[in-house]
């Protein structure tokens, strides 16, 4: 039995996660706390190592008070173990899990390079490291890990290349979109879902609407994902 995953982001109209330079202010301050109470509803959160590069973000609850919650697990998927030490995801504030791959076939060099960087990370108190897949990080064997770590509910916040690999594999439950009534364009700007895409309407993602508000100044979107996707395509 695979954790359940919401997949919540906050966009503008034209789909963008930021600007082309990596400007993120799309959330207004009641959505982020609607974020944030999604992230004391949930077990942990989940983001790629892209998302740790380009935001070094906490992944703690600091826009609503935290009460006697604990903050939820962090989980980073990250297959060449790349995250800086110095990132505030592996601050104390929160267990994190690091998502990474198997090394037993990178070439010598490589190998030690990677021995090193885990005794570095396994030497923070806070951080545990799970191993899943060869070259990219297996998001399926890493649910079920995740799983038996007692781990039932994920709230993934991206970024879109993670939410490709997500959906993708099918791992995806539930669906929360902030719109911001904004467009930033840019063909290089990231958008919800990147990835190498599906390429016909019979693989396409289909949601069932559950609700739709207006929030700040923009509106949440909320669906299940539908999970008879072959059925539903052929119709
Ligand atoms: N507005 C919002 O709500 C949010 C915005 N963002 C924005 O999104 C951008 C980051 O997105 P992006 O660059 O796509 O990075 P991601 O955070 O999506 O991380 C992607 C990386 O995760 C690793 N990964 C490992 N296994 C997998 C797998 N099976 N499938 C997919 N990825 C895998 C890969 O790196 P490797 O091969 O090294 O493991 C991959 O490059 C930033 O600009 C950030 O600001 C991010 C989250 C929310
Ligand atoms: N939901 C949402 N709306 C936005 O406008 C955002 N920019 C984001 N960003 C995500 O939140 C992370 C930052 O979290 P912390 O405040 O550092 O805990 C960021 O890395 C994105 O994952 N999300």
């Amino acid at each position: 039995m695979k954790p359940y995953v919401i997949s919540n982001v906050g966009m503008t109209l034209d789909g963008k996660l930021s600007t082309v330079e990596n400007d993120t202010r799309i959330s207004g301050e009641n959505d982020l706390k609607r974020v944030h109470q999604i992230r004391k509803d949930v077990d942990a959160i989940m983001v790629g190592i892209g998302t740790v590069l380009k935001d070094n973000p906490k992944l703690t609850i600091h826009k609503i008070p935290l009460e006697n919650n604990k903050n939820p697990v962090r989980i980073v998927v990250d297959s060449n173990l790349r995250i800086p030490l110095d990132s505030r995801v592996l601050n104390e504030d929160a267990k994190t899990v690091i998502a990474t791959t198997e090394y037993g076939s990178l070439e010598q060099s490589e190998k030690i390079k990677r021995i090193e960087k885990i005794k570095e990370l396994e030497s923070i108190e806070n951080v545990e490291i799970i191993y899943s897949g060869n070259l990219k990080v297996d998001l399926e064997l890493l649910m079920g890990k995740l799983s038996k770590m007692d781990i039932k509910s994920i709230l993934l916040e991206g970024g879109g290349t993670l939410n490709w690999g997500m959906f993708e594999k099918n791992l995806v439950d539930e669906v929360r979109v902030y719109v911001a009534p904004k467009i930033f364009g840019g063909s290089n700007a990231p958008t919800y879902v990147d990835g190498d895409g599906f390429k016909t309407l019979e693989d396409c993602v289909n949601l069932e609407l559950i609700d739709y508000y207006q929030m700040d100044e923009g509106i949440v979107l909320e669906y299940f994902i539908k999970k008879d996707n072959n059925q539903e395509n052929q119709e």
